[in-house]
């Protein structure tokens, strides 16, 4: 019987990479081979910063691909204005890898039964199969939450209805009441950021529908989510794709299989790392009390302004509270060598704050001393923090953040959203609430959530059954292709 053989296409970006690696190895761990394809910059961190090696050493079956990019890596563009730079140069040195990989292959490695490629790339690898007459399984791995994808599914609707576009003067808490799943949930501030127009008026808000509705020809999508936690919306979804595979949270899904395994020993946990790890903080985090401390990191990518992050700094020190901070080197917008902490919160952060550059932040939500996470709302670090039932406060910056931070504070209530505020007085107050007043409250949700999301992914779960059709799925199509 011939052995499936998936390739795996991520935006080589550090969030969509780490979680498209995480389906990779628990796809090896089902005995796939697997091709994982990045760049080279991006495959020389991952050399650099994580374990690749050990990880191809203990996985056989996983083969590392590398294609050309055309930046240097201090060059190398995040989201925002040149999100579609990145996107067309690597659609760009794909197209020959793809066209290669379609057509051959070699004794050592099966013939590929289906490409898993990210969502972002739209119809790239279905146009390229077609244009060279190859028949196979396109599926299309969403990195966003499910209430993303379904808002862009859902924007030709609201364009129809004339509840879209938002214009530059619009009232920005006007309800959007034709979503089918969140009816009057959201506000216009709730929609996804592309969905604004910028200061001069422009937005790639078209851009991004038209991928969501290119993602229509996919033979299937997998979700990184969970039915307890965004079930109506994925039943919206269901209506529009033959098949919809929700397998998340991945990193909880590949920990616990690890864990179950009979090898379980000899799997280890790898660190899949891009950033330079500082784990100091693991050893300043065993030093404070259960709960005490507010963890703040804003992902991979966000860039802030020097005023906001002033106002987020005299906000945590004025609450009093101890907090863990992840303060990436290239944070803040236009940063001009300065490093240096601000004299009026010196002394409180010297007390009661530790600055990383890079933390191993799985880990950092399950230390019993955090009590709450200050987050910007990426869908990795939402995933990570139900998981582990830490409660958040959302600052959220940009494309799913806005949506994801409505669903954090009123359909899971496992947090507060301040969306478009930064505000010292606020940041203080809803810092209090999180951690002393409402602390309960919160915290309650976030642990039974934190349940659901593990029971997902445990035999007979949600995630569980579904990564296993998938898995029968690739099985049954790469014999139909031998
Ligand atoms: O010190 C740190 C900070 C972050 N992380 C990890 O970095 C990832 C960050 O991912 P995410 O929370 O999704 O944020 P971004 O890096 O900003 O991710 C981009 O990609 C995501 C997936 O498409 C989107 O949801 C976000 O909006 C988009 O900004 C998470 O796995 C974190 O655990 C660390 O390991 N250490």
């Amino acid at each position: 019987m011939a052995e499936a053989h998936v390739l795996i296409f991520p935006l080589p970006l550090p969030a969509h990479v780490v979680s498209m690696l995480k389906l990779a190895e628990l796809l090896v761990l089902e005995n796939l081979h697997v091709t994982f394809l990045t760049t080279d910059t991006i495959h020389g961190r991952l050399t650099r910063f994580g374990d690749i090696q050990f990880l191809s050493k203990s996985y056989p079956k996983l083969h590392f691909k590398t294609i050309s990019d055309c930046y240097d890596e201090g060059d190398h563009p995040g989201f925002g204005d040149r999100l579609w730079d990145l996107i067309s140069s690597t659609t760009l040195h794909a197209k020959p890898f793809l066209r290669d990989i379609l057509l051959s292959h070699t004794p050592q490695i099966p013939k590929l039964s289906c490409v898993i490629q990210d969502g972002i790339f739209g119809s790239l690898s279905a146009d390229v199969a077609s244009e060279f007459n190859v028949s196979i399984p396109i599926i299309q791995f969403r990195t966003v939450s499910a209430c993303c994808f379904w808002a862009y599914m859902s924007a030709t609707n609201l364009l129809q209805c004339q509840e879209l576009p938002i214009r530059g003067d619009e009232d920005m808490d006007r309800i959007i009441k034709d979503i089918p799943g969140m009816e009057n949930l959201l506000r216009c501030r709730d929609l996804p950021s592309f969905f604004r127009p910028d200061k001069k008026g422009n937005s790639t808000f078209e851009s991004h529908v038209d991928r969501s509705r290119q993602s229509l020809a996919a033979d299937a999508i997998i979700v990184n989510s969970f039915e307890d936690l965004e079930g109506p919306v994925l039943s919206q979804i269901r209506h529009h794709f033959p098949k919809v595979y929700t397998v998340g949270p991945l990193h909880c899904h590949l920990n616990t299989r690890k864990a179950e395994s009979n090898e379980g020993e000899d799997i280890p946990k790898f660190k899949n790392a891009i950033f330079q790890v500082d784990r100091t903080c693991m050893t300043w985090l065993d030093a404070q009390p259960e709960g005490s401390v507010m963890y703040v990191s804003f992902g991979s990518s966000t860039i802030v302004k020097r005023e906001d992050l002033t106002e987020i700094w005299h906000g945590l020190v004025n609450s009093k509270n101890r907090f863990l901070w992840v303060m990436r080197p290239d944070i803040v917008a236009g940063k001009q060598d300065d490093d240096r902490i601000p004299a009026e919160v010196e002394e409180g952060t010297k007390e009661r704050g530790f600055i990383v550059e890079w933390a191993p932040q799985e880990e950092v939500l399950e230390h019993k001393a955090i009590g709450g996470f200050l987050t910007h709302s990426g869908w990795n670090s939402t995933l990570e923090s139900v998981v582990a039932g830490v409660p958040m406060i959302c600052w959220p910056y940009f494309a799913d953040q806005q949506i994801n931070s409505r669903f954090v504070s009123e359909v899971w209530k496992v947090g507060l959203d301040m969306k478009d505020v930064c505000d010292r007085d606020v940041v203080e107050k809803m810092v209090n609430d999180l951690m002393v007043h409402r602390r309960e409250e919160f915290l309650n949700s976030a642990k039974a959530m934190a349940t659901l999301a593990h029971k997902s992914v445990s035999p007979g779960g949600s995630s569980y059954s579904s990564f296993q059709d998938f898995i029968h799925y690739i099985k049954s199509t790469s014999r139909e292709n031998n």
